[in-house]
């Protein structure tokens, strides 16, 4: 049946969930009606949606790591090592596991029993089991997210949300485009329709589970509006389903003021778009995340890194956090390390918390351009979609009017390419196919003609070379040699 954004009828879905459950051993072991007892018996400490909603309320700013290995026993033990210095937890899943590489994760599991040391970039939670993740959830006292990068991950969701894991990252345009190479535009959102209806059934139970849409995308000079649009159509279709509890996310890039004026105009878009839906009974939160492109191997300046996106997060009253640590130029950080990012983290919040906010004319003319942006394209997406937000995702990555700098997907037309301005803010070099206004348009030009004057050099592709290596190469701005 033809993709459309309508909540998922249950016989449907029952139907579906039957074949799911069905699709590897540990799925026998989920029940919907044991699944809602362990969420009701979780205490409140141990809820996402409670800790958000206090945050929120309280304006504070919560500190999450990356965190996953393979086994159970060696997973609790990190994520009670990172608990003192976080405020929620994660469950980062491995690479096997996101592609429904069951077998191979099995593999990496008894291979790394053997070696004593985990051999998987994240926890296999399939394999593992609603009684593997149980023992997990148990083991440690703070809220647990499942975080990973899964075109479907509709077994994942059943058994961990059985297992009392109370956040649920990703969505079927964010954990396509930026992960996946082959998989149907179509075939991910219809996944995550699954996943969001899951949810919902739990909060008609009266069980409230938070759903956060992935926001960063491929974390590479990605232009606010871009992620905006993506983490509003992820959240719509998530309430579509019976969600209420969402979280919508932004991947720093660089600029202070830009930075700043994303993540305060994310909330402000996303409730325009989620009343006029027609939504109300909603909570809504943002989490930012620290700086996703190429991290300086020296940890000094990787610490640097981390600190300036705990600076802005907390300026722009981000409601979460995304901890970096300063292993990320290597690979899969130390408990160590781990712990690092989120002490410098926390000075730096706790720094800027007593502050007022800093505001300026940048700000507002950010907003402005990012609302403008925002506003035109999905007005494209409805236009396409004659008014359903799916069929419009999916018929806007075909025509290029949404498009993801440098994503592997083929969904992707990868034709609108970024780059810095003087200042270090996100550009448009190219605009390829997206609808914007010849005003907007000529704003970028202006932005980027600055930097060429500046920099004796005509605007062109070396420019967004030079951008994408920058930070590695301890700057912003990728200037000429
Ligand atoms: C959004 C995914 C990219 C980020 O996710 C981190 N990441 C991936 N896997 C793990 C892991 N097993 N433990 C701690 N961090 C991890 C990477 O470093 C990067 O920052």
């Amino acid at each position: 049946t033809e993709l459309t954004n309508h909540r998922l009828d249950t016989a449907g879905f029952e139907a579906e969930r039957a074949e799911i459950l069905q699709s590897w051993p540990t799925g026998t072991g989920v029940s919907f009606a044991e699944a809602v007892k362990v969420q009701e018996a979780l205490p409140t400490e141990k809820r996402f949606p409670v800790a958000l909603a206090a945050a929120d309320a309280q304006g504070m700013t919560l500190l999450q790591p990356r965190a996953g290995v393979a086994l159970v026993r060696e997973h609790a033990a990190l994520l009670n090592g990172l608990s003192p210095y976080c405020d929620v937890l994660p469950t980062t899943i491995d690479a096997y596991t996101r592609h429904n590489r069951y077998t191979e994760a099995q593999d990496g599991i008894d291979r790394s029993r053997a070696a004593g040391t985990s051999l998987l970039n994240g926890f296999p939670a399939v394999n593992h089991g609603v009684d593997g993740c149980r023992r997990l959830v148990d083991a440690v006292s703070k809220p647990v997210q499942v975080r990973h990068g899964t075109p479907d991950a509709r077994l994942l969701a059943e058994i961990t949300l059985a297992a009392g894991f109370s956040s649920f990252e990703g969505g079927g345009i964010s954990y396509n485009i930026p992960y996946a190479k082959h998989v149907p535009l179509e075939r991910s959102i219809r996944h995550w329709q699954y996943c969001d209806r899951l949810v919902g059934r739990f909060e008609e139970e009266g069980v409230s589970i938070n759903r956060e849409p992935f926001g960063p995308l491929t974390g590479t000079l990605v232009p606010p509006f871009v992620s905006h649009v993506v983490a509003i159509l992820e959240g719509l279709l998530a309430l579509e389903q019976g969600v209420k509890c969402i979280t919508l996310g932004y991947g720093q890039a660089g600029n202070v003021a830009q930075d700043i004026a994303a993540l305060r105009s994310l909330r402000r878009l996303a409730h325009h778009y989620f009343l006029n839906a027609g939504y109300a009974d909603y909570k809504l939160t943002t989490v930012f995340h620290q700086w996703m492109g190429g991290f300086p191997a020296d940890e000094a300046q990787a610490t640097a890194v981390i600190c300036l996106g705990a600076l802005v997060a907390r300026q722009a009253r981000a409601t979460k956090i995304i901890v970096k640590t300063p292993h990320e130029a290597s690979g899969v950080p130390t408990l160590e390390a781990n712990q690092a990012g989120l002490k410098a983290t926390r000075q730096m919040v706790n720094m800027i918390s007593d502050q007022n906010r800093v505001d300026s004319p940048d700000i507002q003319m950010e907003i402005d351009v990012i609302e403008a942006e925002v506003h035109a394209v999905m007005r494209e997406i409805l236009r396409l979609g004659r008014g359903d937000i799916a069929r419009g995702a999916v018929a806007a990555f075909q025509t290029g009017a949404m498009d993801v700098p440098f994503a592997p997907a083929r969904a992707n037309l990868g034709k609108l390419t970024p780059v810095r301005d003087n200042h270090g803010a996100i550009r448009l070099f190219d605009v390829g196919n997206v609808p914007l206004p010849a005003d907007v348009l000529a704003f970028h030009r202006d932005k980027i003609a600055e930097r060429a004057l500046c920099e004796r050099r005509e605007p062109s592709f070396n420019m967004v070379v030079d951008d994408v290596r920058a930070i590695s190469a301890s700057k912003l701005v990728g200037r000429p040699a």
